[in-house]
């Protein structure tokens, strides 16, 4: 990346709650600058600040206060090299695909296209190499695309665990088993999400299609790519190579605003498994590419080790770091399992919107965005 270069991006869905957090990181990053913003019929025409309820606890970046809102329509956004998707799921599928189909880089939070074996699911500390299935999803598409791509980031309580997961598969080789317990946080269900009288004094033991989006996410983003006979002079690559670990999540929404926490207990497939001391030191040492790479939103800490019984909690962790790294604590020996220990991860920071980030800086420095 070029010293001083700036890369016009847009932001659809930038009213909701990860638009929100897109459009505060997005006006102090060091290359990407807001050129545009989208969201839903209803707020297009409107200037930012009329349009979106405001619910940062910072002030509205100046710059764009009086940008108008757009209609989610390609052609309003053409002159952005790269395109953050905050949509909410039920808008997301054809806007993203329309915008793919005019030559836009769509990087995307919502869940429609995860499970596409042509679109790379990927968690900035952990995967960024699927980003080599990128040709062949611009291959295949009718007629072949040249710039424009889909990439999603994963379900915000996948992001957090599959972090220490990656970093314990580097230090101690493959998984076998994984259970784990979420304690999710309100903001997940964006705004207003769930109802006062819903959550307060109380959990909801129930949050639709979650398990299902943790045990089979987590399978797609820790498997790896494997090529596969394409056309000659063309790399072609099989993302079905799943990872054999099992997983079964079982998920609650509990009153807290930011940061989802989880309890989690992993079998290793090496015996004699590791201790939780080596587990405590691979973790604080794992250090991402997307860090050795420079990726400026990759925060100092990919990981903070807790040693205090009591931590991590939302409270007071999910603010760390601007909520771009993990914590982990309560590392210890599982009697049934091998090892068990409590993630925090902030869901609308590393579980939205600095992944979506993370990706897009990945990209740029690895030159499937021109710089
Ligand atoms: N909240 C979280 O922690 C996480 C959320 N996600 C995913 O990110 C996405 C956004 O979530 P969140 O911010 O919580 O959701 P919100 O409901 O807060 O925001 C949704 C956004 O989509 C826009 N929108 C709705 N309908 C349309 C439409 N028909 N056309 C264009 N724009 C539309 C809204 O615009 P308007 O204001 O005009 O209605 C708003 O900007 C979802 O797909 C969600 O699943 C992923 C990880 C974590
Ligand atoms: N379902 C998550 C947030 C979310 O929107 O997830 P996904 O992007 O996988 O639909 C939560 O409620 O905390």
């Amino acid at each position: 990346m070029e010293e001083g270069r700036q890369i016009n991006v847009g932001v659809l869905g930038a009213t909701g709650t990860v638009g929100q957090r897109f459009v505060t990181l997005l006006s102090a990053h060091p290359w990407f600058v807001i050129h545009k913003l989208g969201a839903s019929p209803r707020s297009a025409g409107k200037t930012y600040k009329e349009a979106v309820n405001w619910k940062q606890a910072t002030a509205m970046p100046a710059g764009v206060k009086g940008m108008v809102v757009q209609e989610c329509k390609p052609e309003h956004f053409a002159d952005c090299a790269i395109v953050f998707s905050g949509l909410d799921a039920d808008a997301a599928g054809d806007i993203e695909t329309a915008f793919r189909a005019a030559e836009l880089a769509v990087f995307s939070n919502a869940k429609n296209y995860r499970r596409d074996p042509n679109v790379p699911l990927i968690v900035p500390f952990v995967n960024p190499g699927h980003l080599a299935i990128i040709p062949q999803q611009q291959a295949l598409h009718s007629p072949p695309l040249q710039k424009g791509f889909i990439v999603t980031n994963a379900n915000c309580s996948t992001t957090g665990i599959v972090i220490p997961l990656a970093a314990l598969e580097r230090a101690f080789g493959p998984l076998e088993l994984l259970l784990v317990t979420t304690m999710q946080a309100i903001s997940g269900a964006g705004y207003p999400g769930v109802s006062s009288l819903d959550i307060l004094d109380n959990i909801v033991p129930h949050i639709g299609g979650e398990e299902e989006k943790i045990e089979w996410e987590t399978l797609k983003i820790l498997g790896g790519l494997t090529e596969t006979e394409g056309e000659p002079g063309r790399k072609s690559f099989d993302m079905h190579a799943r990872h054999p670990l099992r997983v079964s999540a079982a998920c609650n929404r509990v009153p807290v605003i930011d940061g989802h926490t989880e309890c989690v207990s992993v079998r290793f497939a090496r015996r004699p498994p590791p201790s939780p001391q080596q587990v405590r030191e691979a973790l604080a040492a794992f250090t991402p590419d997307a860090k050795a790479l420079g990726c400026p939103s990759a925060p100092r800490y990919t990981i903070t080790v807790h040693e205090e019984p009591d931590r991590p909690q939302p409270r007071l962790d999910r603010g760390y770091q601007d909520g771009a790294g993990v914590s982990v604590g309560r590392v210890r020996q599982c009697p049934v399992l091998d090892i068990k220990f409590v993630v925090l991860s902030n869901n609308v920071s590393i579980g939205a919107a600095t992944s979506s980030i993370i990706n897009a800086e990945l990209a740029v420095l690895k030159g499937v965005v021109p710089a």
